[in-house]
């Protein structure tokens, strides 16, 4: 505890020189003039908190005149003592921010003496360090305009003896401070003065400490400065320290809370950071962004892209380079580059150009197909002339099954591309073949892209399947999307929404499949070299089962041909009874399922050799699909064999007339009938009943009978004119009461006036009629060509009679009565 110092007379002025010869006259020689402390003290309000005895703090000064004051009395080196006062709260909870009466002020406070000053500068407040020494009480507070000042009484403590009590209640104090010591590291600056400054074995001066340590509000410190009793101020400033210890818990268990929520992804981040570091150090894994880039810049050392996607993927991987390998940014740029680099680039594979080679593997894969072997060849041969066989795009018409798809395999190998196929049947939207615009989640190029990287050269076959389907199952205007990228002119410089750069599809060999060309839109049949596969007649059949298609599923069953004989007649058996459609596949269907059930019998004896008879067929594929007998065994009145031209090939319809007597004339057809063939049927029906003028007996006939044609199978929808002269002769038999000659079909379209004009699909025509085992087929004369044009293998076994007019086919049908 400090000395006690005496106490001078009270200055009137403001004077604060207190060494002033009077203050020496009226001092007392036992205490030094330095720690004499005056009675008058100008008074610095407090705003926040108040200064306890032995505590040293700055002090701001902003009163001008005080200012001047306290640099006069600093210049002539004489001690400066000021009154620290905490002004009042209000009643809104702040404080009192301009002082104006003594209730302003609390009437406790302590006189500071001023151990530093700042230096004098214009517009500056005055800043003092003040070492704090005395509590006082004010007895008159004076107020001079803009200060106040006050005469004061000083509370000197009196010399405190020992006891246990006070001794307890230090230990207490000093236990709190070294917990908030450890609670709050700030606390442990505020110990080390405790021990510079004060005496620890002195209560009065560790309470005091102790409460300016708290951060407890300037109310609740100002009630322990007024506390004189050192027992009661030790007790009040223990709940002091003890609420400041709860609040200090309370505030470590906050922080530690949030630090907690916090640092689990910190320190994520941070070692997943560390790791990568580890391992790259340790050479076992590079940098995500560094290994992405090497992988790329490795790919491009194998390509030759065009200056515009160079510069592209130049771009990106800089971009890549400054994304953070975990955002989703980098994931839609690495996905992109993936393409670029991934794309052959000026990779082409060299044509084969040996026409011989290509024919030997043409000949290899396919039996017959002569005219497409042959015209695929010519193609072949331009390109070789030419020095690209691209440009051209074929385009395979025929039913299904007819090898279409194969004979677009068999062009690749003979030409020695990489082959790709898709079915255009199967797309919903046109981003299928342009891609999808990259700021789409999921987008990707389009089929065209894919099928370039998938063949790993810019120049493969790519065969698109169903271009007939295109218009049905697609949406938005994908033809026209096609036709971009058909068009030699356009594919040049293909733009892919998704590579955003363009591709070059120039060098790309296009093959197309469709089963009719009805539906293939115009602009695209245009720029195509179209060739026919018309379907076989059963002879053929049987030899592409016997050459082609036995190995091919004895191979894929594990089968050898030791232990499975299937005879020629037998195929041929299968043929008749299970397989009558244009194409193969369904006789390729009807093998397996024999072979299957020959593997199964195998198991038990590996070693025997299983022949399959006609006898077994029932038995092993079921009940025969066509049988022999025909549904119209013999030649019926108002009957007639139509030859029809469909999407599964040709096919023969048996169209039928029937009169009902029901006193008035009429005329109605069924069978789903399209426009055109309604109104061939009216022609029909007009011409024929024309035909009778002179005859009254029949006239008698269509004027009390209304006549029905029907078009069998009735649940298939049908079209065309060249049912006409069919129709015709079904409703000439039934007014005339007799069939026609037997085993004769025909096809042609009628005019009004009886002519008979030509129709398309002769080929498909007759072999459908050969199938159906008709001996006699009636063809319009300008037809005549086309069927002349015919292989001997299918003209083979029937008769074509031609003829210009309807005349012409009553001649041949009811040689009898014409
Ligand atoms: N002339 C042929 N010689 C040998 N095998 C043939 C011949 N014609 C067809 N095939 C075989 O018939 C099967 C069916 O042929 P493919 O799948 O090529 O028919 P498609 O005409 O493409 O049918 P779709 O129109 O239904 O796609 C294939 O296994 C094919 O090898």
């Amino acid at each position: 505890m400090a000395e006690k110092p005496t106490i001078l007379k009270p200055d009137e002025d403001i004077d604060i020189d207190q060494d002033s010869e009077d203050q020496k006259a009226n001092n007392t020689s036992l205490v030094p003039a330095r720690d004499v402390l005056p009675e008058m003290l100008l008074i610095i309000p407090l705003f926040d908190r108040p200064m306890f005895p032995k505590m040293m703090g700055p002090i701001v000064v902003e009163d001008q005149r005080l200012q001047e004051s306290i640099h006069e009395a600093h210049e002539k080196g004489v001690p400066i003592y000021l009154g620290l006062l905490l002004v009042q709260p209000t009643e809104t909870g702040g404080m009192v921010q301009s002082p104006q009466s003594i209730e302003d002020f609390h009437s406790v406070g302590v006189v500071a003496k001023v151990v530093q000053i700042s230096a004098k500068t214009p517009d500056q407040p005055l800043q003092l360090v003040a070492q704090a020494q005395e509590r006082f009480l004010v007895k008159e507070l004076i107020r001079e305009k803009p200060v106040f000042k006050a005469r004061v009484q000083y509370l000197h403590e009196d010399r405190q003896e020992s006891s246990e009590e006070l001794k307890a209640y230090s230990v207490a104090i000093i236990d709190c401070i070294k917990e908030l010591v450890t609670l709050n590291p700030l606390f442990k600056e505020g110990l080390g003065l405790l021990l510079e400054r004060i005496n620890v074995s002195d209560p009065s001066a560790l309470a005091d400490f102790a409460a300016s340590m708290t951060t407890s509000s300037g109310p609740e410190l100002q009630t322990i400065l007024e506390t004189a009793p050192v027992r009661q101020r030790l007790e009040r400033v223990l709940i002091l320290l003890k609420k400041e210890i709860e609040i200090s818990k309370l505030k470590a268990d906050i922080s530690k809370r949030i630090e907690e929520r916090l640092s689990k992804q910190q320190r994520e981040f941070f070692l997943k950071q560390q790791l990568r570091e580890i391992k790259k150090e340790l050479g076992i894994a590079k940098d995500d962004t560094e290994s992405e880039l090497e992988k790329f810049e490795k790919r491009l050392k194998q390509l030759k892209p065009p200056p515009e996607a160079k510069e592209r993927i130049d771009e990106e991987m800089e971009k890549l380079k400054l994304l953070e390998p975990s955002s989703a940014e980098f994931n839609v740029t690495r996905a992109y580059l993936d393409w670029l680099t991934i794309l052959p680039w000026g990779v082409y594979t060299k044509d084969n150009y040996d026409i011989t080679k290509a024919e030997k593997v043409l000949n290899q894969d396919h039996y017959g197909l002569e005219e497409v072997k042959e015209r695929i060849l010519e193609l072949i041969s331009v390109g070789i002339v030419k020095g690209d066989l691209s440009g051209s795009i074929i385009l395979l018409v025929g039913p299904p099954g007819v090898g279409k798809t194969s004979v677009g395999q068999s062009i690749a190998r003979a030409i020695g591309r990489q082959f790709y196929r898709f079915s255009l049947g199967g797309m919903r939207d046109e981003a299928e073949i342009k891609g999808h615009r990259r700021t789409y989640i999921g987008a990707m190029p389009g089929k065209f892209i894919q099928a370039i990287k998938t063949c790993k050269t810019a120049n493969p076959l790519i065969m698109l399947d169903e271009i007939d389907k295109i218009g049905a199952s697609f949406r938005g205007d994908p033809a026209s999307a096609l036709l971009e990228v058909l068009d030699p002119e356009q594919n040049r410089d293909f733009l892919d929404h998704y590579l955003d750069v363009r591709f070059d599809l120039s060098k790309v060999l296009f093959i197309c499949t469709a089963n009719q060309m009805e539906t293939i839109p115009g602009p695209l049949i245009d720029r195509m070299e179209m060739i026919r596969l018309p379907g076989y007649i059963q002879a053929e059949k049987v030899e592409i089962a016997r050459r082609h298609l036995l190995p091919k599923q004895l191979k894929l069953h594990g089968l050898d041909k030791k232990q499975v004989a299937i005879s020629r007649p037998v195929i041929s058996a299968i043929v008749d009874g299970y397989a009558r459609e244009a194409g193969v596949r369904n006789l390729e269907n009807r093998i397996k399922k024999i072979l299957r059930k020959v593997a199964k019998d195998l198991v038990t004896e590996p070693d025997k050799t299983v022949k399959v008879k006609i006898a077994d067929l029932p038995a092993l594929l079921g009940r025969k699909v066509f049988s022999d007998e025909k549904i119209f065994s013999k030649p019926r009145v108002g009957v007639v064999t139509g030859l029809a031209y469909t999407s599964n090939g040709g096919a023969t319809l048996h169209i039928e007339a029937a009169s009902v007597a029901t006193g008035t004339a009429g005329f109605k057809q069924t069978g789903q009938l399209g426009q055109v063939m309604i109104e061939s049927s009216e022609i029909a029906y007009s011409y024929v009943r024309s035909l009778f003028v002179d005859n009254e007996e029949r006239m008698e006939f269509f004027r009390k009978n209304y006549i029905h044609l029907h078009v069998p199978a009735g649940a298939t929808p049908k079209d065309g004119p060249s049912a006409g002269i069919t129709m015709a002769c079904a409703l000439y038999s039934l007014a005339v009461g007799k069939p026609i000659v037997a085993d004769t079909a025909m096809t042609g379209e009628l005019t009004l006036s009886g002519m008979v004009m030509p129709i398309g699909g002769v080929k498909e025509k007759v072999i459908a009629a050969t199938r159906a085992k008709l001996k006699q087929v009636i063809l319009p004369e300008e037809n005549k060509e086309d069927f002349e044009l015919l292989p001997d293998h299918i003209r083979e076994g029937v008769t074509a009679r031609f003829v210009q007019s309807f005349q012409d086919v009553l001649n041949i049908c009811f040689p009898a009565e014409n």
